[in-house]
Formats: C-alpha cells, structure tokens, sequence
C-alpha cells in the first residue's frame, strides 16, 4: 500500500510527499493531476474530498476516509480476481470518484496503472494488453465504430462500464464479445459501484448483484437502500427506484424524480425512453407539464425534423396506452447536462414553455 505503479515504474509514497513531483507528472496534463492526487492520497490526513458530479442535483462535496475506498478497492480486487502486476487502464477523469478508485485499485492490489487522458476514444493510442478497464457508455460506444479500437476492447481483460446506464443497443453490440463485461451500480456517496450486472456471455442478467459484504433493501418509497459498512458508515438512501428479487439482487427502474404522476398513473421517464429508442433516430427527452386536468401531462421532446405524426405513430405503437404523451413538441436540441445525460429541470422548463405558447396559439386562432 505504500507504493503504486505507474507504467512500469514503481513509485514509493516518499516520492509524492517530496516538494517536487515525480518525473511521470511532466508527461501531461492528466499525468500531472495522477501525481497531484497520489500526493494527496499519500498525505498523512485519512480523510479524502470527493466532488460528485450533479448529474442528480447540485454538484456537492462528501468526506470519506481513506480506509472506505481501499474496502471499496479490496472488494473489487477480489471480485475481479485483479492481482499484481496485472495492468489497468486509468482513462477516467480524476475529478470524479471513478477515475480516482482506479489508481487507489491500483495501490491495492499492486497493478501496473496504465494512463491516458480521458477522451470519447479512450483506446486510440492504447496498444498494450489491459487486464482491467473501467470507462463510462460513451467512450465504449465510441470505441466499438473503429475497427482496431474495438478489437482492443474485446481483449481487455475484464471491462467495467459505469457512470450511466448501459442502454439497450449498446449491449446487443456488446453482447458476443468474448471478454467479460459489466454494467457498475453505484455512486460517489458508495466510493463508486457496490453492485455488478454482466451484460455478454452465459452470466448476462438484467439484475445486479451486490458485491460481498453489500446488502440491499427497498425504502418505503420503493427506492433502493445500500447497506455496505465497509463502505459507508450509515445506509445509503439512494433515489433510485428498484425492483428487487427474493435472491438479493436488483433491478433499476429510474429515478424517483423522473416519475410522471399523470391522472394518478405513475410513467417512469426512463422506461418510455428506453421503449422509444430503437424507433426515434435523433436526440428526444420525455418530460412533463401541469395539466390542470392530469396533474401532470406526459410530453416527448423529439429534435426529429420530420412530421410530429410519424412520431406519434412511433408512440402508438410501441408504447401502451397509459404512456402516450399529450404532447409532442418539436425542439432544436435536449438540453443536455455537462456529461452528456439529458438536464431534465431544464427539459421541463422547454416543455412548459412550448405548452403556454401553443396554448396561447390555439386561443389566438
Ligand atoms: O456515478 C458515479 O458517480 C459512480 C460511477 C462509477 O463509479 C464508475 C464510472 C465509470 C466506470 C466505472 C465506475 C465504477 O463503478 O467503478
């Protein structure tokens, strides 16, 4: 533990307590925050900051102790069966908790911490054999539409995909592929995943499991509840809403504050959009608006230049008759987060803006 590989090279903790940083840190950017985080995770403090990304609310700071992420690390080493000298490909940002657990991984179970600037190409200049890479839907997706990049990916040892959902196509993409892969559950408050799903080979499942050592329980809302004490000194009330099996694992249906109330029917944003996707070509969001009949009114976003009737007959047929939208707008773009998920407040803002000026173009006329 008190010493990391970094490319072939083993650094001991002194070398990052020095006032100068060591000689990887000069060969870029990223290298350079690697070192400046190993400087920080080798500091006498137990305690680490963590920023959590906002894709859920307001961008936030947690405190954890650097014990919780090498359980975390532990946890997944054994899971993985990643042992020393085993490489690993770091191609994560190191702002957020995913890119960081890769070189505390790497501290704990002994693995050569390979490193390349997070980009939507992670593996272009990746030529080396990776046991273990961890990388979010993008850049996986990315990496399947270049021929050498994606036979790269197909020899990663064992590739786990985090950071968002794995939507349906991109595991049918995935799904032949001879290496395992996993979809992660988890999230900055649980020091990254706490549960696996395997998404290709005999293992694939739609649920994940919880890794050793995490129980999970649904809240009275319906929301999953993550007990990991090695991990987390209180349960973790998350706001996702799940599904759970009598064998412990889990389904995730979608956020709680993505649910659509309308007429005292509960539509789950997520579900209508998954349902949609292999028909809508282009960007489309579901959202709502007030409706002083529904309470809320279901409306789908579409970028689509063509005819709103092909899109409601897209609707019609594939989506049952409590999920149809109200309303189909047409919109320039989805208003997106900065990573690239859709920015639901501000979608809803669109939509109900678009429902007032057609309300008032209807009284007009
Ligand atoms: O959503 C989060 O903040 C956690 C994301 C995360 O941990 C992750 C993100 C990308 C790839 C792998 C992982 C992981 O589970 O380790």
């Amino acid at each position: 533990m008190e010493q990391i590989t970094i490319e072939d090279i083993c650094y001991q903790r002194e070398a990052f307590l020095a006032e100068t940083l060591p000689p990887f840190a000069g060969v870029s950017l990223f290298h350079r925050r690697l070192a400046l985080f190993l400087k920080e995770w080798y500091s006498p403090s137990p305690l680490l900051t963590l920023n959590t990304s906002g894709s859920t609310g307001r961008p936030k700071t947690i405190t954890v102790r650097k014990e919780q992420m090498l359980q975390s690390a532990a946890i997944t080493c054994e899971f993985l069966e990643l042992t020393a000298g085993m490489t690993a490909l770091l191609c994560l940002p190191l702002e957020y908790i995913a890119g960081k657990m890769m070189a505390v991984r790497a501290i704990y179970g002994g693995l050569n911490l390979l490193v390349t600037e997070p980009s939507g190409y992670p593996l272009s200049d990746i030529c080396r054999q990776t046991e273990f890479a961890a990388m979010v839907p993008l850049q996986v997706h990315n990496s399947l539409g270049r021929e050498e990049e994606r036979v790269r990916l197909s020899r990663i040892g064992r590739l786990i995909i985090g950071g968002g959902a794995v939507d349906s196509q991109l595991e049918e993409a995935l799904r032949a592929f001879p290496n395992p892969i996993y979809s992660t559950y988890g999230m900055t408050e649980t020091v990254s995943h706490i549960a696996l799903r395997r998404i290709n080979g005999k293992e694939a499942s739609d649920r994940y499991t919880p890794l050793p050592g995490v129980g999970v329980t649904l809240s009275e809302t319906g929301t999953l509840v993550i007990n990991a004490p090695r991990i987390s000194d209180r349960p973790v009330i998350t706001n996702d809403i799940a599904e759970m099996g009598p064998d412990g694992t889990f389904r995730i249906l979608g956020r709680s504050d993505n649910v659509i109330n309308s007429g005292g029917i509960k539509i789950q944003i997520e579900a209508v959009e998954e349902l949609l996707r292999p028909h809508i070509g282009t960007a489309y969001a579901v959202t709502s608006v007030p409706d002083p009949r529904l309470g809320e009114a279901m409306v789908l976003l579409v970028t689509s230049p063509s005819e709103t009737s092909t899109v409601k007959d897209i609707c019609a047929r594939h989506l049952q008759r409590r999920q149809q939208p109200r309303h189909i707008f047409t919109v320039e773009k989805i208003p997106q987060t900065g990573n690239g998920k859709t920015d639901r407040a501000a979608a809803k803002k669109m939509a109900t803006l678009l429902s007032l000026s057609s309300l008032a173009g209807r009284s007009a006329q």
